[in-house]
């Protein structure tokens, strides 16, 4: 999903009060490229040059609204995503963190401390720091309740939505349980990997004495610098991924695809979405001896255009039934496209990242793939049958291995005064 494709979101300019009040904090040497602040500046070609926000390092987010933000938001360049074990069993303490988490969020998005600092010396700065000055570089914060959160502990289990289902295990899956599950999962997502890890990391401090990181996996894509057209990002097998993801800023197609529904859905979960993480390891070694007519096969599009095979252009229609000059489909049927398609009736919206997490000692190879994500009104008709349909015969398998899962209610948006979750406790 690339900007090109989503433009809805309100995106609100850093205003120059704002950025004055933050010079107070960083000094004048961080505003060199604000918004509005320039004009403070004289004109010189370097100022010329330091005022081009060609990633929209000034936009905020707005945290505040129907639906959460990072959903069916373009999606930034990283992400910092953690899943949190409740060790409280006091709903009161759940709902005193989410509200906390709220107005802790709501600062972040804006570019601010996670609270008022305290000149108290003899107490820890009340922001950890590493993103003071820093700009608000898109920064996200999406929050999501998985199963657990509904068992005996804080007697919401009757209020358990249907479409929050254990995820069933699929063929050739090799989940472990230190990167699978958690009760309550924080998707952070900013242009910058600094910016999202303060935030995640204000929020798992924010936790302290009411739950604990259960896991946590950074990831990334290339960089709206490196690419300021905005054209649709290339996985770690080289291939552009995410071409063929629903057009989310039609509203219509958001409430199709996305947004949860009380056809399916308990009113308390309505402007929310059901998010699926899975970490899907790469075999990486074994895809770069392979040969470029396999790699197209594998994914029935061009390496290089990411066309569908036997087309000119990206976007050219996926078109299956079209044979070769023997009769043969030219997008092979077992093609990780022709799959997924699901002969157009299954759509999700796929906001996945790379990540790379080092090297497998015991091994000596690269421990990289996809961190995919994706959103989906009710997963028991979206992504469950996709992902059965994939996890037995596509071509892809030989190359992939899901390590990782988690089926997680993303609550619906807040609005100001309110708190996440509110519509539940
Ligand atoms: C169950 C859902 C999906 C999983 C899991 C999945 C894993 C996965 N995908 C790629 C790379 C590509 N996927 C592409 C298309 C595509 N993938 C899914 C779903 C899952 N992918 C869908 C719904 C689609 C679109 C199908 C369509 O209607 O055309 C593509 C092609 C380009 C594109 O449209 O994005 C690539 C490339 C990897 C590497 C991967 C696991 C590691
Ligand atoms: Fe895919």
């Amino acid at each position: 999903m690339n900007d090109k494709h989503l433009e809805n979101t309100t995106a609100n300019k850093f205003t120059r009060r704002e950025a004055l009040k933050l010079a107070g904090v960083g000094g004048i040497g961080l505003l060199l490229g604000a918004t509005g602040v320039n004009t403070l500046l004289p004109s010189s070609p370097k100022n010329e040059q330091t005022s081009a926000t060609p990633t929209g390092a000034d936009e905020v987010i707005p945290f505040y609204g129907k639906h959460q933000s990072g959903i069916i938001t373009p999606m930034q360049d990283f992400i910092c995503m953690g899943a949190f074990d409740l060790t409280t069993t006091s709903l009161g303490d759940v709902r005193s963190l989410f509200q906390s988490w709220t107005q802790a969020a709501a600062r972040m998005t804006a570019g601010k401390n996670v609270d008022e600092e305290s000149d108290h010396a003899l107490l820890p700065p009340v922001d950890t720091g590493e993103a003071m000055g820093l700009r608000p570089m898109k920064l996200t914060i999406t929050f999501g309740l998985g199963a657990s959160f509904f068992d005996e502990r804080f007697g919401l289990a009757s209020k358990r939505p249907a479409p929050l289902v254990d995820l069933p295990r699929f063929n050739s899956d090799e989940m472990r349980k230190e990167w699978s599950g958690g009760d309550i999962v924080v998707q952070v997502c900013a242009n910058d990997p600094q910016v999202a890890f303060h935030a995640l990391r204000n929020l798992a401090r924010i936790a302290r004495g009411k739950a604990v990181l259960h896991w946590l996996q950074e990831g990334f894509q290339r960089t709206s610098a490196s690419d300021p057209t905005g054209s649709t990002p290339r996985n770690l097998l080289g291939f552009k991924d995410g071409t063929n993801n629903p057009q989310v800023s039609d509203p219509a197609t958001a409430n199709e695809v996305v947004w949860a529904n009380t056809a399916e859905s308990p009113a308390w979960m309505a402007g929310g979405s059901y998010m699926v993480m899975r970490r899907i390891r790469m075999r990486i070694e074994v895809w770069d001896r392979s040969t470029l007519t396999d790699q197209e096969n594998t994914f029935g599009r061009h390496r290089l255009t990411g066309a569908p095979l036997g087309k000119a252009n990206e976007f050219d229609e996926l078109e299956l039934d079209r044979k070769d000059a023997k009769g043969k489909p030219v997008v092979p049927v077992n093609s990780h496209a022709a799959l997924a398609h699901m002969e157009g009736k299954v759509k999700i919206l796929r906001r996945g990242y790379s990540y790379s997490s080092g090297m497998d000692l015991k091994t000596g190879q690269l421990d990289a793939g996809l961190l995919f994500i994706c959103y989906n009104r009710d997963p028991r008709k979206q992504f469950i049958p996709m992902q059965q349909k994939l996890a037995s015969v596509d071509r892809l398998n030989e190359y992939i291995t899901h390590v990782g899962s988690g089926l997680y209610a993303c609550l619906p948006g807040a609005s100001e005064g309110g708190y996440i979750g509110d519509t539940l406790f």
